[in-house]
């Protein structure tokens, strides 16, 4: 078991440049099983859900090389076989092997997957997307079974905006016989990314990024080379931590338009934002204003960094408020946020945040991923010494987290317990 230990109080100044995104990388890995070739995928991020990809596809006897930043994936080495529970249960992602496979075999079985724990997470769209392809889906003993004679493309309305089900689904339909419509998808980035990497594979996919995406199956997909785009919600966490910090950081390697809700946020606390064309330069002005945030799917404020945001919200001058829409139970770290001198109560959907001038280093756990960065970033800001542990869950999800926080000045270091 490993742990951090942050001597805060150092405002962050200096560069650093932002990995492949993880939902994207967590995504396109599992695709390209679907090629009858070779899919090499470069600036992936060597995080613990893309290695865990490595070994799923490698357990179930697929020809996988994974070096640095790029995998190749050997999608003719492919074959319907059920990977392992114990690596299925170690991420959310897992679940694609689902669409893909099916989409390529007509049948897949695939343990239920793990992920962070954040609130219900149920599969319910996915499975209708899939039901409505053609295929049948039983779920025993925490396992999904799903299988078709054959796909055939549809019309398809998600109930609710979201990312897997759209990824899922489009997965599936690109092997289908026809055209399949998903309305109401989502528009998050890495769907985009995902969609991109499809069609560089052979599959025709139109609207990815816009609310209805419209899918013509093809008979085979081919190899092909992809570079994951960088991730929108790393490139938050560290604008966040510039801002909590009093620092001065530009942050490299990023699509600014992916993050003008953040953007938009920052500045409504008067912090400094000057974006160029791959890169954002963010300067923390010390007194920041509070301000509220609503979680919405892409192009709104991402739930993956409310809990971040809540700790620049706990030193800004006056309260705020922050609505969890995404997810019903996404307020877990508040509680360890208390420890070091949190000033927040929890009603329903919303956490109302008082500012305090300072907050105090203590022991916290890192309960999910996203809390995980919270619980660094609040470390980095607080007066004397944090220690975060349950780091694994932040591991999931951040390249090289405390190689990058030094390099800007930061006193964090991970040690064994
Ligand atoms: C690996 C990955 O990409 N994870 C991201 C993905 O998770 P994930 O794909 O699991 O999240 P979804 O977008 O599917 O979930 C959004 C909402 O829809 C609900 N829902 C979802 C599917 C379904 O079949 N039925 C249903 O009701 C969920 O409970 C949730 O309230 O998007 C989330 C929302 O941006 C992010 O927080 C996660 O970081
Ligand atoms: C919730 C997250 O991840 P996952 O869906 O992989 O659990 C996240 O990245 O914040």
């Amino acid at each position: 078991m490993e742990k951090f230990v942050i001597d805060g109080g150092v405002p962050l100044i200096g560069e650093v440049r932002i990995s492949g995104a993880k939902n994207a990388a967590v995504a396109v890995i599992p695709a390209a099983i679907m090629a009858d070739g070779i899919c090499v995928i470069n600036n992936l991020p060597r995080i613990k859900d893309v290695q865990n990809w490595a070994n799923i596809l490698k357990s179930m006897g697929i020809h996988v090389e994974f070096e640095e930043n790029e995998m190749r994936i050997d999608g003719r080495t492919a074959r319907p076989v059920e990977p392992p529970i114990e690596l299925v249960q170690q991420m959310r992602a897992s679940y694609y092997l689902v669409g893909a496979m099916l989409g390529r075999f007509k049948k897949a079985v695939v343990g239920m997957p793990g992920g962070c724990s954040i609130g219900v997470r149920p599969i319910d769209q996915h499975i209708k997307g899939f039901e409505a392809l053609g295929a049948k889906i039983n779920i025993e003993h925490g396992v999904i079974m799903a299988e078709a004679e054959r796909l055939v493309g549809t019309n398809i309305f998600l109930d609710v905006v979201s990312v897997g089900a759209t990824i899922n689904i489009m997965l599936a339909a690109s092997m289908a016989e026809g055209v399949t419509m998903i309305e109401n998808a989502a528009k998050e980035p890495h769907v985009v990314d995902v969609a991109n990497f499809l069609n560089a594979m052979g599959a025709d996919i139109k609207g990815a990024g816009t609310d209805n995406i419209r899918i013509r199956g093809v008979k085979k997909l081919s190899g092909c080379y992809h570079t994951i785009i960088p991730d929108q919600i790393e490139a938050g966490t560290f604008m966040i931590a510039a801002a909590a910090t009093g620092g001065d950081i530009t942050i490299t390697n990023v699509i600014p338009t992916h993050l003008d809700s953040i953007i938009a946020k920052l500045e409504e606390t008067g912090t400094l934002i000057i974006p160029s064309e791959d890169s954002i330069r963010v300067i923390g002005k010390r007194p920041l204003k509070s301000t509220d945030i609503r979680t919405q799917p892409y192009p709104g404020f991402p739930t993956d960094l409310q809990q971040p945001m809540a700790v620049l919200l706990s030193v800004v001058d006056g309260t705020s408020m922050i609505t969890e829409n995404v997810w019903d139970n996404r307020f877990k770290y508040i509680d360890e946020l208390k420890k070091m001198g949190l000033k927040a109560k929890v009603e329903g959907r919303s956490a109302i945040i008082e500012g305090v001038k300072n907050l105090t280093g203590a022991k916290v756990s890192a309960t999910d991923l996203r809390a995980g960065a919270a619980m660094v970033l609040a470390g980095l800001v607080a007066h004397g010494q944090t220690e975060v542990i349950d780091i694994e869950h932040i591991d999931r999800g951040y390249e090289f987290l405390e190689e990058k926080l030094k390099n800007l000045g930061a006193k964090i270091k991970r040690v064994k317990e």
